[in-house]
Formats: structure tokens, C-alpha cells, sequence
């Protein structure tokens, strides 16, 4: 087996969800799709709360930054006369939603309207999030050996809570020390990895990264974290510069702590 040693000044473990921790495949063909299939009745039942009502309103704010790009769904304000013109502002939340979908835009304002939908097929053990086998595992034995273990995901910290609190293998969610997502900034954006650093109360040193996304990787090592890049099946490919430059691992178990025995 391939080992990799993890530097000795690492003592915070990141991990990124789809493509590290949670296959692409459940993402694409569970989670992605009950978004599609079920967003306009979630926006026809929950219209008047609150909590909808500032979902479409961050959905709108980014279709009016959005508004330069190809093929862009503007979303405009319901007059607030009838029937007809709210279901007309609620399609166009779909459309808008389904076109970022289509793009696997990872923009706040989605992140946090698919969070809440799945909320309601967790809770009620409709869906079950799947982590690779060796996942569970070397998380517990990462913690054992005293490593502080985070996620950082482009899913929202709502959704991922929801990930990892109803899973096939049961409730893990205490396995994590805290959670972060794209408010903190985006994940190829370097700085995201020093404000991670400085609320997590470390040097960006002190951090390993895991991803399956280079570009995630090249964001974090700019800032001085150690990286890793997953390699799991149904991953993207890597071109053959990336696999030279990149420690790859294909299991966390290929991980090795030097305090740990
Ligand atoms: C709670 S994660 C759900 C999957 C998702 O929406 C997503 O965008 C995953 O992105 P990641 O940054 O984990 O690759
Ligand atoms: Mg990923």
C-alpha cells in the first residue's frame, strides 16, 4: 500500500465532501436530482416562511450579478398582485436554479436553497449521505490520535450537517470539530484558507487539505496549507502534470501520522 506521511506540524485535518469523503456519483444521481425534480413545490408549500422568502432573495441578488453571463435567469420581484404573478416569479426561481444546476455552480444562494430542501428527506430517512468506506474509519482513528478534523465544502454547513447526521453509517457528525463553507469564501480563492486558519486558531501550516479538485489544492497550497488530491473512482481525471506534481492518495488509509502508531 502507497503511504503518504503527514507533515509533523499538521495537527488539523480539512476535508473537502463530494469527490473526497462522498462519492461524485451520489451528489449527481441522489442529491442533485430531488432538487430538481422537487423544487417548484418546495417554493409553491414554503413561499410565505421567512427562510424561503431569503433563499429567493440572495437567488436574486446573484441572478442580478449573474446578469452579464450567457444564458443568465433573471428573477424579479413579485408585484404582489395574484396568483398568476407569484407563480410567475416562482418559475423563474426554478428556471434560475436549474440553470445554475446545469453549470454545478457552487454560488452561496443555491448552496443554501438545496440545504434546506434536502432537510426535509433526511429528517424523514428519505436519504442516507455515503461516505467511501475508508472514510469513517481513519477519521476515528485521526481524532484518537488528537488531529482536529474539519470539513470545507461548497455545500452549505446546514446541508453538510445533514450529510453527516444521517448517513448509511448512522449519526458521525461528533467525528467533526466544525464546519465550513462558501461564506467563509470560495474554495479557489486562497484566502478562504487563511480566514479558515485563523478561525480554526492555527497557522494555515498546521492544516492538511484533502480534495479531489486541483484547483482547490493549488488555492490552498498558495496559502501555505499542505494538500493532498483524492483520487476516487468517478473522479475527475487528472492530466499527467497534476499526478507528478500532486502527493495523490486513493484511500485515506494511505495516510500516515507519524504520532500515531
Ligand atoms: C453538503 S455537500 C452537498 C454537495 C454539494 O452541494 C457540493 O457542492 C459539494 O461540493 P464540494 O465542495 O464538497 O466538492
Ligand atoms: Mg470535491
Amino acid at each position: 500500500m502507497v503511504v503518504l506521511s503527514v507533515p509533523a506540524e499538521v495537527t488539523v485535518i480539512l476535508l473537502d465532501i463530494e469527490g473526497t469523503t462522498t462519492p461524485i456519483a451520489f451528489v449527481k444521481d441522489i442529491l442533485f436530482p430531488y432538487i430538481k425534480e422537487n423544487v417548484k413545490e418546495y417554493l409553491q408549500t414554503h413561499w410565505e416562511e421567512e427562510e424561503c422568502q431569503q433563499d429567493v432573495h440572495l437567488l436574486r441578488k446573484q441572478a442580478e450579478e449573474d446578469s452579464h453571463l450567457d444564458g443568465a435567469v433573471p428573477i424579479s420581484e413579485a408585484s404582489g398582485d395574484g396568483e398568476d404573478d407569484r407563480e410567475q416569479v416562482i418559475q423563474a426561481v426554478v428556471d434560475n436554479v436549474c440553470w445554475q444546476m446545469s453549470l454545478d455552480r457552487k454560488t452561496t444562494a443555491l448552496k443554501q436553497l438545496q440545504g434546506h430542501m434536502w432537510r426535509a428527506a433526511f429528517k424523514a430517512g428519505r436519504m442516507k449521505a455515503e461516505f467511501f468506506e475508508d472514510v469513517v474509519p481513519a477519521v476515528r482513528k485521526w481524532r484518537e490520535a488528537g488531529m482536529k478534523v474539519y470539513i470545507y465544502s461548497s455545500g452549505s454547513v446546514e446541508a453538510q450537517k445533514l450529510l453527516f447526521g444521517h448517513s448509511t453509517e448512522g449519526d458521525v457528525l461528533e467525528l467533526f470539530d466544525g464546519h465550513f463553507d462558501t461564506k467563509i469564501g470560495h474554495k479557489v480563492d486562497s484566502e478562504s484558507y487563511r480566514k479558515i486558519a485563523n478561525s480554526i486558531g492555527c497557522s494555515t501550516s498546521n492544516i492538511l487539505f484533502l480534495t479531489d479538485v486541483t484547483l482547490e489544492a493549488s488555492a490552498a497550497e498558495e496559502a501555505d496549507v499542505h494538500v493532498a488530491v483524492v483520487v476516487r473512482p468517478g473522479n475527475a481525471g487528472l492530466t499527467d502534470d497534476e499526478k507528478t506534481y500532486y502527493s495523490l492518495i486513493t484511500s485515506f488509509s494511505e495516510l500516515y501520522l507519524p504520532s500515531s502508531t
